[in-house]
Order: structure tokens, then sequence, then C-alpha cells
């Protein structure tokens, strides 16, 4: 489904949720929504879905006028299929029985060669005459992706469909979904609050805060190309420090003079988003940090470093580099696209 909002707003009485909410997901990509608990991701799910009116704007399929102002097409009229954090499988019928349940109108034959056909694809051909309460958390949350992908929906939507599930699993289960997802060739929205399932899955990936999407966009575009300082602050590691663009492109930091391009602010005081690996630990270094706190992440040390000036910065080194807390540590710059923001 070519899925379109247009300036959606939505919310419950007095309260609105979703301000003007644009997107476009185009057919067979997987896109994701992003954003703290509560910023309205749910409700913008429920809303595409035809469970929620909306108070303005238009969500369209493939051109076709699902819910506006005055109008909604009911959910079973849509196409499209949920997954959801409860899975509610039926625990009266057998893993088979569960994916072949919005089959109910195909001949027998079609039916058993679909049910066959999806168990095989998320690895659970085995278990076609298991009971939901024999399978694991992952187990059961591969039936209700079959179980919505069955009738061939034009769009399917997941509601943090791994939240119930531990990290190693997770990690695992958001790389074969996206597989599986894409196999189907359906296009997909999930609901997430965790950076990593939306970049493990998505192509392209909105960032919400207080129902207002910052920016929609690829994983690479929002770390390396925040629209604004949310942005750069929610997605991925890094801190914001002080600096001044100068008339000639440059920007002043205490860190250092650092090289600027066209797209950053004019001249005056900005913020520079400084991730872990634009700072690299440096013997030779005129430039001196404290350790206060580091974290071990095998190959690397993540080492949180406090400026001369009190500010903060982040460090990746490699771990054979073993500075213990309160020790200071030469570090310089090493930034390829600078971004900052002005004040
Ligand atoms: N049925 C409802 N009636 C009234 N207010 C609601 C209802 N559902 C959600 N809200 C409110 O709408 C806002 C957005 O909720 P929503 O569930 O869409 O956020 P979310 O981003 O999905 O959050 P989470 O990640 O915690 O699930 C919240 O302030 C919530 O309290």
């Amino acid at each position: 489904m070519d899925l379109r909002l247009e300036t959606v707003r939505a919310g419950y009485g007095a309260h609105t949720v979703l301000h003007a909410l644009s997107l476009r997901l185009a057919p067979g990509t997987v896109g994701c929504l992003l954003g703290p608990s509560g910023c309205g991701k749910t409700t913008a799910l429920r809303a595409i879905a035809g469970f929620e009116p909306i108070g303005a704007g238009r969500i369209l399929g493939d051109d076709m006028v699902l819910t506006d102002a005055g109008h909604i097409v009911p959910p079973e009229k849509r196409g499209i299929g949920m997954v959801f954090q409860d899975l509610a499988l039926m625990p009266h019928l057998d893993v088979a029985s569960n994916v072949a349940f919005g089959l109910h109108r195909q001949p027998r034959a079609e039916r058993d060669a679909r049910v066959a056909e999806l168990l095989e694809l998320v690895g659970l051909a085995g278990s076609a005459k298991a009971y939901p309460h024999q399978l694991s958390g992952g187990q059961q949350q591969r039936v209700a992706l079959a179980r919505a992908l069955a009738p061939k929906p034009r769009l399917i939507l997941l509601d943090e469909p791994f939240s119930s599930l531990d990290v190693e699993l997770r990690e695992r289960l958001s790389q074969d979904v996206r597989a599986i997802l894409l196999h189907e060739k359906t296009t997909a929205l999930l609901v997430t609050h965790s950076q990593f399932e939306a970049f493990a899955m998505a192509d392209v990936i909105g960032v919400m805060r207080s129902g207002h999407l910052h920016q929609w966009d690829t994983a690479y575009n929002l770390y390396h190309r925040p629209a604004d300082r949310f942005v750069a602050d929610f997605v991925g590691e890094g801190r914001l420090l002080p600096g001044t663009r100068r008339a000639d492109g440059a920007v002043e930091m205490e860190l250092g003079v650092l090289r600027a391009h066209a797209e950053i602010p004019p001249p005056g005081p900005v913020e520079v988003l400084l991730r872990p690996d634009d700072v690299v630990h440096d013997d030779s270094s005129a430039v001196q940090a404290t350790v206060t706190a580091r974290a071990f992440r095998g190959a690397e040390f993540l080492y949180s470093l406090r400026l001369d000036s009190g500010r903060e910065v982040l460090s990746l080194v490699p771990s054979h580099h073993d500075h213990a807390i309160g020790c200071r540590i030469g570090i310089r710059l090493d930034v390829e696209h600078l971004i900052a923001f002005a004040i």
C-alpha cells in the first residue's frame, strides 16, 4: 500500500495528541514511528488502522481516502493486518489454526498451502500442531506475525511487537521479521521506542515528540543529518557543545576550530553535536579531559569525559586503552560532518 498521512490531527476529547502529522510510506517499504512514551505513536497507528477518528487532515491508502474528518472506512475493509504487543493468539487453537484464522473464506487446499508457506517462512514448520502455551514468547510472536500476514494484507501495522521479549531475542527477531516482510513484499509500519528495533527493521523512521513528527528519514540521515536538536539528542549518542560560527565559516569550540560547510547556521553562537566517534583519544594532543565514567563494549570503551570547562563529551576508544576513572587523557576532534544548530 502507498500510505499517506496529510496533516492529520487526532486526539481524545479536548486533548490533541497528533498535530498535523504528515508522512508517506512507499509500497513495499518498512517504516517506523520512534519516540518517547506518550508521544502519540499508538494513536497514529490506531488512526491508520481505522480505530480512531481524526479531527483534521486525511489518511490515504493507494490514493483512496481511508479516513478524513467526516468519514472512516471500517478497519476490516482496509486490507490492513495488525500485530500488537499483547498477541491475542487463541489459546484453544493450535498454531496452524491460529494462522488460518483470517482465511476462513478460502478453499481448504489454498488455505492449507498458505498456512504451510507462512509457517515455513517464520521458521515454525515443525510446530503446526503445537498450542500457543507450548511455545516461547519469540515463537508466539512469529505465529502472530504469520497470522497477520496470512490474508496478504496491503499494509501491516506492528505496535511494539517485541516489547515483552528479552533483548537478545528482540535483536534476532527484528532482523528475521524484516526479512519476512521483505519476502512478502508487504508495506509495514512499526511503532517502537527502541532505536535498536527501528534501525534493525525500518527503511524510513519518523522521530516523534509530543505528537509532532520532527523528521521522517533514513536511519543514516537521522544520525548524520538530524533536522533539529531533539533528533540529534534522541537518536544515537552524543553531546551538544557550545561554539561560535565565524564569518570565515569555521566553528570555534573549546576543543579547537572545526571546518564547516554551507549547511550550518550563519555566524554567531551555535551548538555543535559531537558523537562518541568524533572525539578521538590521542596521547600527543594538548587538549586533556578527565575520565568520569566508562562502559566496556567489547572492542571499545565508551568513555564519558569532563572537559576543563566542566562540560562533558563521549569518546569511543579501542578497549586496549584501559584508563581508570579520574585519569586525564589527551583527545582531539575528528569530525567528518559538522552538525551545528543556531542558539
Ligand atoms: N483512549 C484514550 N483516552 C484518552 N487519552 C488517551 C487514550 N489513549 C492514549 N491517550 C493519551 O494520548 C497520548 C498519546 O498516547 P499514545 O498511546 O498514542 O502514545 P505512545 O507514543 O504510543 O506511547 P507508549 O510508547 O507509551 O505506548 C498520551 O498522553 C495518552 O495518555
